[in-house]
């Protein structure tokens, strides 16, 4: 296990942690200040209710005593009034919290999704699924506790315990004197305890993402989990991360219980160190009435519960900073692609593209675009070919802006597209990829997910154009047939047409594509290839092409090897040149129609 960090790297991994409880109080009270301001007036009163019914104990005993029977009917009345106050504060402090608590942990998961939706391509390509899913999820309960307890604890606790101690004072000054030895040495001992949480809590929190990861896995990659029968494999990477959260959590209970123990002992000897010095007191001098004694003892046992918590809260507000310490890390992680602070809008209407001289890498020192100038006029089909790995598809990202090119530039109608707002660049820009991604909802929520104030009729026509309207209309519920998590039960052929579809409903005047590896049926690919031919009519359309008919339709043809153009040209001129290209054509698209 890792030790608490001693010395310089210790004291600066402390003081982050205060200084983001401190951000996290800052931010979090002011908006809620009026849920919290009612929350701690009914913990004064709860404190206050407390302090008098421990106080009132002494009032019983020593009625009962009395002649006179009207204070005991007075008596009788405190009690019912004190404790009929306390219930009342009680259930108003935990609504109020509460309903603080709910609204702090649903507006952090907005803005923590907020910020998971600004982050470009590079970050999801580095970070978990599973993380992010954690962050997202867990972080803002946390924190969330982490507020309760510090409220809790300062007001309800901290009044109840000044409450509690005024009542042993004024009963037994000199007893209350031998309790104050108590506190120290009971925060002493729970200070040893709090280093240990923070590494055990972290650990935690590392084995959850990978329960959550291994569950991801086994949902998504099913069927490769099946077909190379690698039930057994995931079951143990499975048993390994539960056991190890098992094993954190026990660690972690132990740690939290391990104050109590310490506390009971600390308190017991208390306890018996009062009755005897009060034996001695109440009979031997008559120091004060059996009511005090009583009063004293009630609020010195009363006292023990909001001590220990308090003495705790160090420790309990440890285990949730981890939260916090997530949750802020994903909220302060600069956007990756910003949108420039004067951004224009590119104007509708056809649109040419230029790249100038770009180079990219996704690691550094590893070029993968290595200088790369061409142009794609306005209404002409350039197909990319070349060997895999090439950075064909890394041209495409670049122009749809997922990542910022190290140097050069991409223009659109000659503005570089840094310049321009996202908004109106993906309005210019439609992209088919290999892999249709659907979002569990309908068919027609997913095609209209592109172009929101899309008529039915228009997205029906939309699927008609794309040849999907025939196999929409063949399931039982139509257009409303709800596509589970990726629409697993769709062909590629169809997955595909969906995408043209978008694309249709888009109606941008740059198609980007990048066709499909996987070969189709004759009949599939049949219908794709003339939806295609009808989509990029009159469009400047890329593709990174894998099939004869795609290369022999394109206007030219560019051959990207290592990041740099090697050949460009007609379909006529690169075979005729007899270079890379013709080598590749003579290799994978002579011998058929649909091989790569
Ligand atoms: N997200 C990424 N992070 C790091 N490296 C990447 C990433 N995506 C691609 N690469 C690398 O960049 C290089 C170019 O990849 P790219 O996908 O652009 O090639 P390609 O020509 O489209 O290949 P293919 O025809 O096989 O799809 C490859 O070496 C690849 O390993």
């Amino acid at each position: 296990m890792p030790k608490e960090k001693s010395g310089l790297a210790g004291w600066l991994e402390r003081k982050t942690a205060d200084s983001l409880l401190v951000r996290l109080l800052v931010e979090s009270f002011p908006e809620h200040k009026a849920h919290y301001f009612a929350a701690i007036i009914a913990m004064v009163f709860v404190a206050g209710t407390t302090a008098a019914s421990a106080w009132i104990m002494g009032e019983i005993v020593d009625s009962m005593t009395a002649p006179d029977r009207s204070r005991v009917y007075l008596v009788a009345a405190g009690v019912a009034l004190i404790f009929f106050l306390k219930g009342i504060a009680s259930f108003a402090q935990a609504v109020l919290m509460a309903r603080a608590g709910n609204r702090i942990v649903a507006q952090k998961q907005i803005q923590l999704y907020r910020k998971l939706l600004d982050q470009g391509v590079a970050f999801f390509n580095n970070t978990e699924s599973s993380d992010v899913l954690l962050r997202v999820t867990q972080s803002a309960q946390m924190a969330r506790s982490v507020i309760d307890v510090i409220v809790t604890g300062f007001v309800r606790d901290m009044l109840t315990l000044i409450g509690l101690v005024a009542v042993m004072i004024y009963q037994q000054p000199l007893l209350s004197a031998v309790c104050l030895v108590v506190g120290p040495a009971a925060v002493f001992g729970v200070q040893l305890i709090l280093r240990k949480v923070r590494h055990v809590m972290a650990q935690e929190m590392a084995g959850l993402t990978e329960i959550i990861k291994v569950v991801q896995e086994t949902s998504t990659g099913a069927r490769v989990v099946k077909a190379f029968a690698l039930e057994s494999q995931m079951a143990q990477r499975m048993e390994s991360a539960v056991r190890q959260v098992e094993k954190r959590a026990n660690k972690m209970v132990r740690l939290e219980a391990a104050t109590s123990p310490l506390m009971d002992t600390i308190t017991g000897l208390a306890i018996a160190a009062i009755v005897i010095l009060s034996a001695v007191q109440v009979f031997g001098q008559a120091a004060g009435t059996a009511g005090q004694l009583m009063s004293f003892v009630t609020a010195f046992l009363m006292a023990y519960e909001p001590a220990k918590r308090l003495s705790r809260m160090r420790v309990t507000i440890e285990g949730g900073m981890m939260g916090v310490r997530m949750m802020y890390a994903l909220l302060d992680q600069p956007r990756s692609l910003t949108e420039a602070p004067d951004a224009v809008d590119l104007t509708d209407g056809p649109s040419g593209l230029r790249l100038e001289d770009v180079r990219f890498s996704y690691a550094p020192d590893r070029p993968v675009i290595d200088g790369i100038t061409l142009d794609f006029a306005e209404g002409t089909t350039t197909a990319l070919v070349g060997p895999s790995g090439g950075g064909k598809s890394t041209l495409l990202n670049l122009m749809l802006r997922m990542y910022d090119a190290d140097s050069g530039r991409v223009l659109v109608d000659g503005t570089d597209i840094r310049q321009v707002t996202f908004a109106s660049l993906r309005r210019k820009i439609s992209y088919v990829g290999q892999d249709t991604f659907l979002f569990s909802a309908s068919v027609m929520d997913n095609l209209r997910m592109v172009r929101p104030q899309a008529s039915d009729e228009e997205i029906i026509e939309a699927a008609r154009v794309a040849h999907a309207d025939e196999f929409i209309r063949s399931f039982p519920q139509g257009y409303q047939t709800q596509i589970g998590e990726n629409g697993t039960f769709l062909s590629g052929g169809q997955r595909q047409r969906l995408a043209i579809a978008r694309a249709v409903l888009r109606k941008a005047p740059i198609l980007l594509l990048d066709e499909a590896t996987s070969a189709l049926d004759s009949h599939s690919e049949v219908l794709v290839r003339d939806a295609l031919d009808r989509i990029t009519q009159g469009v400047t359309t890329i593709v990174v092409a894998h099939r004869l008919s795609t290369v022999m339709r394109a206007d030219r043809i560019c051959y990207i090897e290592g990041g740099q153009v090697a050949e460009a040209g007609t379909l006529h001129d690169l075979l005729q040149a007899g270079g890379k290209f013709r080598a590749l054509y003579d290799q994978q698209f002579a011998g058929g129609e649909n091989s790569p």
